[in-house]
């Protein structure tokens, strides 16, 4: 049987966090971003009252009977609300399949004025759209926040991840809701992955612990939640536009045996027309590019999709290889 246990050692410990927003300088972030592209960060301006009932939202959609869910089931990835489970897809081979054990519940962040039309009425009720919308301003501004200081400590320009992240940028939120299972050694909540947009700036439940990150030598830690922190997360598109200097690390969800665990991932990304590789000014003799450049929708969405139900290596799809 595949043990899926990980290291006794704490992501926090590892990497002396978390960092304080108002703090946080420049070197600190680009050296989080160079060795694992994971920190998390407190006092990061979003009001907690907010992220509370964020969370509440989300779930009392999962409270939802599951015939009433069912009908935002669906297997196509353009649709702008979906709901797709993970349950009963494996991964690993013959000897060593795992199940996958989740619920997920993605929608547009932003923009939100299409969100009121196509949100269903029965989640109008937990305040939704309200909730949404806040979140776009609040946490909006942290990303770009964050983006410009990531921006800073790569040097060329100070919006460049912005600018190149173009003039819409895909603004995804998901809800990954993952019930308990009797035997968590034989499931995984989330399998092997790294996010395909930019950032990611993720809660979760509070105590409750799931969210794992593969570090050297490949060993698995867990990122426990802190109170009050978000996890901030370096993304496919951060790594190739930084010509590989930032890391977006392959991490996962695991299930335990009692608790219920619910993370909220805001996801963004490049507009959908954009090409994305590597900025030029990062490019120089002693630099080669390491990444080919593609336009984010057609072909990123391919690559990610192609790939669903094994362990994701879609940047490494995009690698020169000499
Ligand atoms: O539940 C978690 O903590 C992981 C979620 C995640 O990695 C994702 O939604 O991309
Ligand atoms: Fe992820």
């Amino acid at each position: 049987m595949r043990s899926l246990r990980y290291l006794d050692v704490h992501f926090n410990e590892l990497c002396g966090l978390p960092y304080a927003i108002g703090r946080l300088t420049t070197h600190e972030l680009s050296q989080a971003c160079e060795e694992y592209g994971f920190f998390q960060i407190i006092d990061h301006g979003v009001p907690e009252e907010l992220c509370y009932r964020k969370m509440a939202a989300m779930t009392q959609f999962f409270k939802l009977p599951a015939e009433e869910r069912a009908q935002y089931f669906t297997t196509d990835h353009s649709k702008p609300i979906k709901l797709f489970n993970y349950y009963l897809k494996l991964e690993g081979d013959q000897h060593q399949k795992v199940t996958t054990w989740s619920e997920t519940f993605s929608h547009l962040w932003e923009p939100l004025n299409s969100l009121p039309e196509i949100l269903p009425n029965d989640i109008w009720v937990f305040g939704f759209s309200e909730v949404f919308a806040e979140c776009e301003k609040e946490i909006g501004a942290l990303v770009k926040r964050l983006l410009g200081l990531i921006s800073q400590g790569l040097g060329p320009e100070e919006d460049c991840l912005q600018k190149k992240l173009g003039e819409n940028p895909t603004q995804k939120a998901q809800g990954n809701y993952y019930p308990p299972y009797p035997d968590p050694d034989l499931t995984l909540g989330q399998s092997v992955h790294t996010d395909l947009n930019a950032l990611t700036i993720l809660w979760q439940t509070e105590g409750v612990t799931g969210l794992q990150v593969l570090i050297k030598d490949e060993k698995w830690v867990a990122v426990d939640p802190l109170p009050s922190a978000s996890v901030i997360n370096l993304a496919i598109q951060g790594q190739v536009l930084s010509n590989g200097r930032y890391k977006s690390v392959h991490h996962r969800a695991v299930t335990n045996k009692v608790e219920p665990r619910l993370s909220i991932a805001m996801f963004y990304g490049p507009s959908k027309d954009t090409v994305i590789g590597p900025i030029e000014d990062l490019i120089d003799e002693e630099h080669p590019p390491l990444y080919w450049s593609y336009k984010y929708a057609n072909f990123f969405f391919e690559e990610f999709y192609k790939q669903e139900g094994k362990r994701r290596l879609v940047k490494e799809a995009f690698e020169f290889h000499n």
